[in-house]
């Protein structure tokens, strides 16, 4: 198959993370014979400083005429520490996900039995934790009117949500439900908020269209200890914007990182395929960042590209690679590998350039299973 891909580094971690995902779309296709054709936009601080815009025209362009779209990460000091700066990087991110209508953000939370006796949980609470957070991505409190007074001492960010707006990304969370462990969760904070009172009102609506499945709903500060307390309760959670990015954040710590998981944003344009977290500055340029947060967005990207079974092989070069303990400083700060290593022996896995047993102690042994 041959398909066309917009690549946004983006800023920080974002272009070595990106790196090792191309590595292993290039292993991918080297296996199956797949053609995947390049080309690298710009979005974010790095766009700024090269034309003044966070997000040029070109990359919306390059997006909306590609199959897929694969994004590191934005984001940079400069503009974190100082509020007023009128153009932002993340402006071109939230641009971006409006241009491309891509208002699910499907964020999966999966544990590995490999890491599991690294995690700050207990290895019981971790067992058979597999949920999906279904974000809202193009509506609520991120796109609604901002304004700061005159005398600039009050502040104003408006959230608005519409039926419709709940509607679609609701049927599609139901839809996922149903082919997975059958429950939905809402989240939202309706005891108080008149936009969560409307997601409560639609979602019971839509509920009974999708009998075989069973629906809940939680207040988003009980569904934060939750996440904590209890993971395995959760099958599909449903929510707004600003709560799933905050709730998803949380979630990574159960499979033992941020920099594990993966996210697809998909709507009715291209769909984008990104790593939950930022761009990480202060790893930026040491080769230490987990990439493999972007290697499983891949693997959700050759999903949505209808390559199932080079999906699997992704993910289970990943299992591999936890398996035999290879893995970034996040995971382990003493005995870790660098994010470049990382993408070579996924990669290798992919196209079986490794064979026999590997010591993850010894690098060299390591290499000396490399053919
Ligand atoms: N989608 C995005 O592009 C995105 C998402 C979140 C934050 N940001 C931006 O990123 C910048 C930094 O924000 P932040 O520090 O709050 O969030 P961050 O996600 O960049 O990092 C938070 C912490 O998570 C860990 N981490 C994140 N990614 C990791 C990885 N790949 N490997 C190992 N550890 C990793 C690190 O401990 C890091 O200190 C800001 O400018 C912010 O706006 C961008
Ligand atoms: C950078 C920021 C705009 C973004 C968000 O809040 O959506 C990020 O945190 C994410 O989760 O992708
Ligand atoms: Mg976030």
């Amino acid at each position: 198959m041959k398909k066309n891909i917009t690549v946004i580094n983006g800023d920080g971690i974002g272009p070595e993370v990106t790196a090792q995902s191309i590595k292993v779309l290039n292993a991918i296709a080297d296996r199956y014979d797949h053609e995947f054709n390049y080309t690298y936009c710009l979005m974010g601080a790095d766009a700024i400083d090269k034309t003044g815009s966070p997000l040029p025209d070109e990359t919306i362009a390059s997006c909306l005429n590609s199959d897929a779209v694969l994004f590191g990460a934005i984001g940079h000091p400069k503009y974190d520490n100082d509020p007023t700066a009128k153009v932002r990087p993340e402006q071109g991110l939230l641009k971006l996900r409006k241009a491309l209508q891509l208002y699910a953000n499907i964020r999966p939370i999966t544990t590995y039995a490999a890491l599991q006796h690294l995690s700050p949980l207990k290895p019981k609470h971790l067992e058979g934790v597999d949920f999906i957070i279904f974000r809202e991505l193009t509506g609520g409190i991120y796109f609604g009117k901002k304004e700061l007074s005159e005398d600039q001492n009050t502040a104003l960010d408006e959230c608005i949500y519409t039926s419709d707006e709940v509607v679609r990304i609701a049927k599609l969370a139901f839809e996922f439900a149903g082919n997975r462990k059958r429950k939905l969760t809402l989240v939202d904070k309706s005891n108080v908020l008149e936009t969560s009172r409307l997601w409560r009102r639609v979602v019971k609506e839509i509920a009974p269209q999708y009998p075989t499945v069973a629906v809940d709903y939680m207040f988003v500060d009980n569904a934060a200890m939750q996440i904590i307390l209890n993971p395995k309760q959760f099958d599909v959670i449903l929510t707004e914007n600003m709560f799933g990015d905050i709730l998803s954040d949380e979630a990574s710590v159960l499979a033992g990182s941020l920099g594990l998981s993966p996210s697809a944003s998909v709507g009715t344009g291209t769909a984008m395929f990104e790593p939950i977290h930022g761009s990480y500055p202060q790893a930026a340029g040491k080769d230490i960042a987990n990439p493999l947060g972007s290697i499983l967005s891949t693997a959700m990207m050759l999903e949505y590209m209808q390559m199932h079974e080079e999906a699997a092989i992704v993910r289970s070069a990943v299992e591999w690679t936890l398996q035999n303990r290879f893995v970034t400083k996040d995971i382990d700060p003493i005995n870790f590998y660098f994010t470049s290593t990382i993408g070579d022996l996924v990669s290798d896995c992919i196209t079986n350039k490794i064979t026999g047993e590997v010591n993850q102690s010894n690098i060299e042994l390591r290499k000396s299973t490399i053919i």
